[in-house]
């Protein structure tokens, strides 16, 4: 039979796949089982879960697309119809000859049963749930005409919104909208395999909460295609306990290279994020010569100037490098570039390396010389160096964070609702954790911060655990602190001490 179950909080890391590969699951499906079974139980999935999530709603309006996702709605409209709901379609296309097969199918299935199906809008009545069957995988451009009309009605109801497979006007596989509309769903119930754009970009927020359902079928077929990317869990493994005789030492020396005159808070931030993530030493060396000690954190070392030293902190910690950078954190980035064996650019540092081809060259080189780099842009960070508009990053950030890896191998942290993690060689990740009380000042430099006191700890490693790790705990505090009622913002000192308190 088939298991609708909640995608979030995610156990165990999910494969998504792109929407080529998802048709290709489909099918193979589909090939083994009698016609017409997929979206049958599609259709009774849908319905299920509409009786539990809205066990009151009475009246039912399913908005049916020209599609297979128009007919899953008008499966499920025949199954609430038999469960004595009062249910409405109405299905966009007026041209019935059109539908493919199997929703044509749907289409008579349901006419028989006593649907009631409408042809305009204007007849439909007021509903205590709408059901969004208009556009599935394939949505390709942007909604015109009457799914355009049927997605601003849905829009401007009351009632909840569960969404079929996908909110229509989202791009299942990049989770960019695919023109100025779409549907804001309460739920949405994903069918077959997982897809990557319901969990990135415009994904999480349209989706509303997240349910999928395998219909019924064997795991092969999912684990035959490969996945575009995967979503990591949403909690850790647990880490080996410390050990009775380590000290400072077996923990790793983060420094950290930031703080131009006017942001010594956000060098700080991500000091005392190295700090809490459980390095041994954490040193901080401003950008600005008149700045002095963090004096709410005693334990942080001052050491100006280590980029002057030949030999030093520079060569032997982990660097967490651009945090209120400023524009001088452009003169010693030819020095931490050379001798850093671990770092993180963030913020200025990269917007100093976007403006040099010099600094882009040297970035480059680390990987060969055996020295590992992790950069953690945000969406306008990362079109600079992609030298693209900002809705270009945003409207594919797997690739955009692909492309970035590629070009400087490293491992690359694209920021922003479902972070996506990328490196030369590996599958991306996206992080399941995180929401919108992450979105205030310094909460990027506690995450570089946070991301080179995790790496300090296991410098025999590449940047890309202790990324992983990083980002999913920054989310999940931010999480955490939303279950407790934190209306927000998670103010990025706070965020720090609720980090330490995530697991
Ligand atoms: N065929 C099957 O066996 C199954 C199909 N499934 C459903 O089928 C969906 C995919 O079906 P389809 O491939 O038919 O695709 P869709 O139903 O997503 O949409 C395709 C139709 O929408 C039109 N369209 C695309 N963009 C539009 C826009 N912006 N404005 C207006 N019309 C637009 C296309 O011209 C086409 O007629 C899945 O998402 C899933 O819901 C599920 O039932 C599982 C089984
Ligand atoms: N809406 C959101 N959902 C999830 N995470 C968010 C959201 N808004 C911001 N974040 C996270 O907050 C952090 C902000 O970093 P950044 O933009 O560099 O800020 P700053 O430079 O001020 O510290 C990133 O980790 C980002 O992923
Ligand atoms: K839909």
């Amino acid at each position: 039979m088939t298991r609708t179950t909640p995608v979030l909080p995610a156990a165990t890391p999910l494969p998504l796949h792109g929407i080529a590969a998802a048709r290709r699951i489909e099918t193979a499906a589909a090939a083994g089982l009698p016609p017409h079974t997929l979206m049958q139980r599609a259709g009774l999935a849908v319905a299920r879960l509409a009786l539990a999530v809205a066990p009151h709603a009475q009246r039912v309006t399913v908005l049916a697309g020209p599609g297979n996702n128009g007919g899953d709605g008008l499966e499920a409209a025949l199954h609430l119809t038999r469960a004595g709901r009062q249910v409405a379609v109405w299905l966009t296309t007026g041209d019935i000859q059109a539908l493919p097969p199997d929703a044509a199918q749907s289409y008579h299935r349901a006419r028989e049963a006593g649907v009631r199906l409408h042809t305009t809008p204007d007849t439909l009545p007021a509903a205590d749930l709408v059901i969004d069957a208009l556009l599935g995988l394939g949505a390709s451009r942007a909604p015109a005409g009457a799914v355009a009309q049927a997605i601003a009605l849905a829009n401007a109801q009351q009632a909840p919104v569960l969404a079929v497979d996908v909110p229509s006007g989202l791009h299942a596989e990049t989770g960019a909208r695919l023109g100025d509309l779409a549907v804001q769903a309460a739920h949405t119930l994903s069918l077959l395999a997982l897809k990557p754009g319901l969990f990135t970009a415009e994904g999480r927020g349209l989706c509303g909460r997240l349910w999928h359902d395998d219909l019924g079928i064997a795991a092969e077929l999912l684990a035959a295609e490969a996945p575009l990317a995967r979503l990591g869990a949403s909690t850790a493994l647990p880490l080996a306990p410390r050990g009775h005789a380590q000290h400072k030492g077996s923990f790793g020396d983060v420094a950290v290279v930031g703080g131009a005159p006017g942001m010594a808070g956000a060098a700080r931030l991500a000091a005392r994020a190295a700090l809490a993530a459980g390095a041994g030493r954490v040193y901080l060396s401003p950008l600005d010569p008149a700045s002095g000690n963090d004096d709410g954190r005693p334990e942080l070392m001052h050491r100006p100037q280590i980029w002057l030293q030949p030999q030093g902190l520079l060569d032997r910690s982990t660097v967490v490098c651009g945090c209120g950078g400023g524009s001088v954190v452009a003169e010693v980035l030819p020095p931490v570039l050379a001798q850093a064996p671990r770092l993180v650019l963030d913020a200025d540092a990269l917007n100093a390396v976007a403006t040099d081809a010099r600094l882009q060259q040297a970035l480059a080189g680390r990987a060969r010389r055996g020295q590992h780099s992790v950069l953690t842009p945000h969406p306008l960070e990362a079109a600079r160096l992609l030298r693209c508009p900002t809705a270009q990053v945003q409207a594919d950030r797997l690739n955009a964070a692909l492309q970035l890896a590629a070009r400087f191998d490293a491992v690359v942290v694209l920021k922003g609702s479902g972070s996506v993690i990328a490196a030369p060689g590996r599958l991306p990740v996206i992080n399941p954790t995180g929401n919108a009380l992450l979105a205030t000042a310094g909460t990027g430099d506690v995450l570089a911060g946070w991301l080179g006191g995790t790496w300090a700890q296991v410098p025999q490693q590449d940047g890309w655990p202790a990324a992983l790790e990083a980002v999913r705990r920054h989310g999940a505090a931010a999480d955490q602190a939303l279950l407790q009622g934190l209306q927000g913002p998670l103010r990025a000192a706070e965020l720090v001490e609720a980090m330490l308190h995530t697991l």
